[in-house]
């Protein structure tokens, strides 16, 4: 109770006069009854000021003075104005919370006053009545006088009461009959407090008046002010219990509504470990309905190595615990985070709430950030040439199935666009995570790969740290330059290919991965598998498809397109307006051998277009290399430069019409003018794998 109530109430209890504005006006003077009912005439009347009357409460006198500019009827027998139906049924509708909550109160209050000749009301802060409640005779005389829910008691409308200043003055208000400036009410007491809510305003009046006529003033004036304030005041407590049931419900539903939009789980368990609350993208992943799971041990459904007992002794919260969860017959791995729960005081642990984010969501941000993205498809590959066509084809055929692809091919033909164009095919919401076997030291491919768990080898980071097999879960992991991955590792992760799940370096348990395998390489893989340089079972494993991406220079009729193609870019890029090429330009574009296939391209193009001049790139802005033509096959010279021998062009001239007619054996033995037994037998010698 604040300290004004405490004042009002002592005040009361001693009978003492108000001393401050929030203590009671009481004016219930006995000997000045007689006078203020003399007077009023006089004042209603002549218009003498009451201001200047002895006998006068100030307050009351300036009531009056208002009342009378009001020109409100001092002698009128019904007092002011009604509602219709409709206006009170909406008033009553806007007040619902006070008069649900008065209501009680009144009919308690009522029952243990002395005698039964109160008639209590309730007013809304305008003075409209909402309730009222009294005995049938006292009933039957305030109806006369339009004392009922839905009539206007203003100052404005019925002049000066106990509840008309309890508004203005905002405090309680004791009134003998007299100080009433209608005359109807003359001969009552009325007592009245104003409700006020958690912001200081007045929400209502609560007001108990009693007929005066053959009563005991004295104990009436104690007991119906006392009665009235306490009962004010109990309203008042539970408005504002009410109040904050109603915000705290509030903010529970909104943290409900905020919980089942969020694709993350949330778990609330109480300190014995009894789950409290579940969202539903929780109890999706549990695999159970919300009721299923509402108050049951969290052990039931998690892993009892959840480190929930550590949180609560220590109060400190742990972040990213990893483990797996069963889901029916399937395991998931899942990074789980603890926060504890405190008490208002930020002391006593009242329990603990539980995130649940699924690792592969977790892996794909990691990787979306660490670089590694999939941004080709099928689409923005370039090419028209019927070699790139059935090279796509037979790609977006084998992206459908789930098992390993080999691509093989000289440098900078594509491979990696390949295998990000693959992904985005098969599995477009998982993670694209490459590993380049040969841009790492070999003993870090190891923990790179199958990732290491806390403290497990000098300097490990101290949390430990996931492979990028893991962090491939969902998605597709690359292993470009595949020729290079250790011989010692690789059953290792023949294993982990063949079993779907990996053990991280220092760790004791397998986590269930499922990921497809791209393995890219510009080696003659199967040669090294002859050489022993590469296991067979893994190279099997791996090259369950091969895909041989064409060099450029077999690819004739998407050179020109793929220069116009880079020069538009590139140009783009720089906020430059393409430059166009010149015919010679074209030309020698056209029958350069492009060693460095695409790559080399598009970065002669980049010099070309930095070297324009006046919108035209011509001969001389071509790099060097490519003026001079040092690879053409056309130059004899340059072949005697790069010492090839007979058999090695045989070969070569073999391979690359393989690749022109994608691997088709006729076609290819037609354009090189042999039989294809000879071809066969060719195949043979050079040791010619065609791909099944
Ligand atoms: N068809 C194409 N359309 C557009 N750009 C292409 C195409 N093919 C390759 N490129 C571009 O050529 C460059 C080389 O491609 P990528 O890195 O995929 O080749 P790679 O065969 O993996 O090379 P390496 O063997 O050196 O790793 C990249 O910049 C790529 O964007």
């Amino acid at each position: 109770m604040n300290q004004a109530k405490v004042n009002a109430i002592n005040c009361l209890l001693n009978s003492t006069m108000p001393k401050n504005k929030n203590e009671p006006l009481i004016d219930m003077n006995l000997e000045s009854w007689k006078e203020i009912k003399n007077f009023k005439p006089r004042f209603i009347n002549n218009n003498e000021d009451p201001q200047k009357m002895s006998f006068m409460n100030l307050d009351v006198a300036k009531s009056w003075i208002r009342s009378k500019e009001f020109r409100v009827d001092p002698y009128m027998q019904t007092l002011g104005t009604s509602m219709n139906p409709k206006e009170l049924h909406d008033r009553i509708n806007d007040k619902k919370m006070l008069i649900e909550t008065a209501v009680p109160f009144i009919n308690k209050y009522y029952t243990v006053l002395s005698t039964s000749d109160y008639y209590i009301i309730l007013t809304d802060e305008t003075g409209t009545i909402l309730f009222t409640l009294g005995e049938q005779g006292e009933a039957n005389a305030f109806y006369a006088i339009n004392a009922r829910p839905g009539a206007n008691w203003s100052e404005q409308t019925i002049g000066t009461t106990a509840h008309a200043l309890s508004i203005t003055l905002g405090k309680p208000v004791q009134l003998a009959g007299p100080c009433n400036y209608c005359m109807v009410l003359q001969d009552n007491i009325s007592s009245s407090t104003p409700i006020i809510d958690e912001t200081g305003d007045i929400i209502g009046t609560l007001v108990v008046v009693q007929m005066t006529a053959n009563r005991n003033i004295n104990k009436t004036q104690i007991h119906s002010l006392g009665w009235v304030i306490s009962m004010g005041y109990a309203i008042e407590d539970e408005l504002q219990l009410r109040k904050r049931n109603y915000d705290l419900k509030a903010v529970n539903n909104t943290l409900q509504a905020i919980l089942s939009a969020v694709d993350e789980g949330f778990i609330t368990l109480n300190t014995d470990g009894i789950i409290t609350h579940i969202n539903k993208e929780a109890a999706k992943t549990l695999g159970k309905s919300i009721p299923e799971i509402e108050n049951k041990h969290f052990t039931e459904y998690m892993s009892n190595r959840i480190p929930f007992d550590k949180v609560l002794q220590t109060g400190k919260p742990i972040h990213d615990y990893e483990t797996t969860i069963a889901n029916g017959n399937s395991e998931v791995q899942y990074l789980i985070s603890i926060e504890p729960i405190q008490n208002d005081t930020g002391e006593i642990l009242v329990g603990t709430v539980i995130r649940i984010s699924r690792s592969e969501k977790v892996n794909r941000l990691v990787t979306h950030r660490g670089g590694s993205e999939a941004t080709y498809t099928f689409k923005s590959i370039i090419g028209k040439s019927k070699a790139i066509n059935k090279t796509i084809e037979d790609a977006i055929k084998f992206s459908q199935i789930p098992a390993g692809i080999l691509l093989t091919g000289e440098s900078g033909t594509g491979k990696e666009l390949f295998a990000q164009a693959i992904h985005n095919h098969a599995r477009p919401d998982g993670p694209f995570v490459a590993l380049n076997c040969a841009s790492i030291p070999r003993n870090l491919i190891e923990s790179e790969l199958f990732g290491y768990e806390a403290g497990s080898f000098t300097g490990a980071e101290r949390k430990g740290r996931p492979g990028k097999i893991e962090l491939a879960n969902g998605g597709t992991l690359l292993l470009d330059e595949i020729g290079d991955m250790p011989i010692e590792i690789q059953p290792v992760l023949l294993r982990c290919l063949q079993d779907k799940k990996v053990m991280r370096l220092g760790g004791n348990h397998y986590i269930p991965v499922n990921f497809r395998v791209i393995a890219a390489t510009n080696k003659d893989l199967y040669q090294m598998v002859q050489e022993k340089q590469f296991r067979e079972d893994l190279y099997f494993r791996l090259a369950i498809f091969k895909i041989i991406i064409p060099p450029l220079r077999a690819r004739d009729d998407d050179i020109i397109l793929l220069t116009q193609y880079f020069v538009e870019q590139i140009s783009q890029r720089m906020g430059l307006i393409a430059p166009d090429l010149s015919k010679e330009v074209l030309t020698k574009i056209k029958n350069y051998s492009w060693p460095g296939n695409i790559r080399q391209l598009e970065n002669a193009m980049v010099y070309a277009v930095n070297m324009a001049q006046d919108g035209l790139i011509t001969i001389n802005n071509l790099p060097d290399e490519i003026i001079n033509d040092y690879n053409s096959n056309n130059d004899m010279d340059s072949i005697s430069n790069r010492l090839l021998s007979m058999v090695e062009i045989e070969k070569r001239a073999i391979e690359n019409t393989l690749t022109y007619t994608g691997n088709n054996v006729a076609d290819t033995a037609d354009i090189l003018g042999i039989g294809k037994t000879t071809l066969y037998r060719k195949f043979k010698e050079y040791s010619i794998i065609l791909p099944k």
